[in-house]
């Protein structure tokens, strides 16, 4: 067994309390074998001023989407997708997604990140890129009906689940997957009917967008009479490892319901500001015991894919939104980062403990915005940055040293993604 020791640091520990010590992981089964004080290890890594954190869990995300940042915004989501998105995507080519996906892989890294959730294209193409960047993610072919005949639809669902079950386990099991139906309206019901018996055969979970918008809610309860995850429920789409993206707009007895199921529900905060969806009913989720993650969604309606954003935009729009400044504080947040994602997304990480994935963030606490540290957790929930993060650690691996990528050239990395971006927007105009 070959050890990595961490050393010099504080830690964060499940309960959220934070104590001086060490953290010692073992690269082979890339699990943390002791916390605290845990004796030597065959190589050390610096954390002295340090905060030893598990590391964050982007839960909800598009990650290709990086290409696109900045390209069309200021817009609602239905109009974004229909006039700007969906077009442009429409030209999209597996290279594009690799570059684009690459460029998403050396954000998340750089800023604490060592899982994610993706919902995208040429999902082969994304998990080639996370399997050689080292970190770990659940992914799924996303199932868009809208504008095609039923062949086309069905071809759809077929790739969504082929791809969940050959690439299930790959990346000695840092990939893992699910079947990603884009939304209760964007999929044709019949299809659902049929298609999500065969995911629960093939055994991945189900992650989808419900609730999003008033526009998306609206028609569902006009035309069936009942609310939309009603609807989910009564297609079998609440299973106990299903996950859903935003929910905002979802009434008592929906929350009722999937705090029922045990279905999670990832919230992007800053998303639904940006494309003024609303904001998602977090304490009632969180009261009613249902797991909330956090998630980016993707880089055109954020425009960044730092966790740490989102730890503060939640608070914060929380707090607004109750008119309450205990609505969702910063112990929520930190939670939501962390633990919350990782259970959402069925990983066995997002906490510091013996045995738990080895996936950490080592976050460097000597910056004059992180001084003093009256409460650590105050400090990561409200006012660490992504670039605060020092050294990033997935499966017992270390992939950012010193804030240095050492899995992805970051310079080569972003100048494929800015000739791709460039290329794409001009086929697509
Ligand atoms: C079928 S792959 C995913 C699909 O979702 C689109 N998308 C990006 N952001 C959002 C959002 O906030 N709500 C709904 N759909 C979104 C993305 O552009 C892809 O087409
Ligand atoms: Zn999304």
């Amino acid at each position: 067994m070959a050890t990595l020791r961490i050393a010099g640091g504080r830690v964060l520990h499940p309960d959220l309390s934070v104590t001086e010590g060490d953290v010692l992981v073992d690269d082979e089964s890339g699990e943390i074998v002791a916390v605290g004080d845990t004796g030597d290890g065959d190589e050390t890594l610096d954390a002295a001023g340090c905060l030893v954190m598990p590391g964050l869990v982007n839960a909800h995300c598009h990650a290709a989407m990086t290409l696109l940042r900045g390209y069309a915004d200021d817009k609602p989501l239905e109009t974004w997708l229909r006039e700007d998105v969906w077009p442009v995507e429409a030209e999209l080519t597996d290279d594009d997604i690799r570059a684009g996906t690459e460029l998403a892989l050396v954000e998340l890294l750089k800023s604490g990140t060592t899982a994610f959730a993706d919902m995208y294209f040429s999902m082969p193409e994304v998990a080639e890129a996370v399997a050689d960047a080292g970190l770990r993610a659940r992914l799924g072919h996303g199932v868009v009906g809208v504008g095609k005949d039923e062949d086309d639809a069905r071809a759809d669902h077929e790739e969504s689940l082929a791809f969940a079950r050959e690439y299930d386990g790959y990346a000695d099991g840092r990939v893992q997957t699910m079947y990603t139906p884009h939304s209760l309206t964007t999929v044709d019901e019949a299809l659902l009917r049929e298609y999500v018996p065969a995911a629960r055969e093939a055994g991945v979970p189900l992650h989808f967008h419900a609730n999003e918008t008033r526009d998306e809610v609206d028609p569902i309860v006009d035309e069936r009479g009942e609310r939309p995850l009603e609807y989910a429920d009564d297609v079998g789409m609440l299973g106990e490892s299903d996950f859903v993206a935003h929910g905002v707009h979802s009434d008592a007895a929906e929350i009722a319901l999937i705090a029922e199921r045990g279905t999670a529900v990832v919230h992007c905060p800053a998303s639904n500001m940006k494309l003024a969806s609303g904001a998602a009913p977090i304490p009632a989720y969180r009261r009613e015991g249902v797991t909330v993650a956090l998630g980016t969604d993707g880089a055109a309606s954020n425009n960044d894919l730092d966790l740490f954003d989102e730890m503060r935009d939640a608070a914060m729009l929380g707090k607004h939104a109750a008119n309450d400044a205990s609505a969702v504080p910063a112990e929520a947040v930190v939670e939501m980062a962390t633990a919350g994602g990782a259970d959402a997304l069925g990983f066995d990480a997002g906490r510091i403990a013996a045995g738990k994935k080895a996936d950490l963030a080592v976050v460097d606490f000597e910056a004059a915005h992180l001084t003093p540290t009256h409460d650590a957790v105050s400090n990561l929930a409200y006012a660490t940055r992504g670039s605060d993060v020092k050294h990033t650690v997935c499966d017992g691996d270390v992939l950012v040293r010193d804030r240095e990528v050492l899995t992805l050239d970051e310079d080569a990395v972003r100048e494929r993604a800015t000739e791709r971006a460039r290329d794409l927007v001009a086929r697509a105009e």
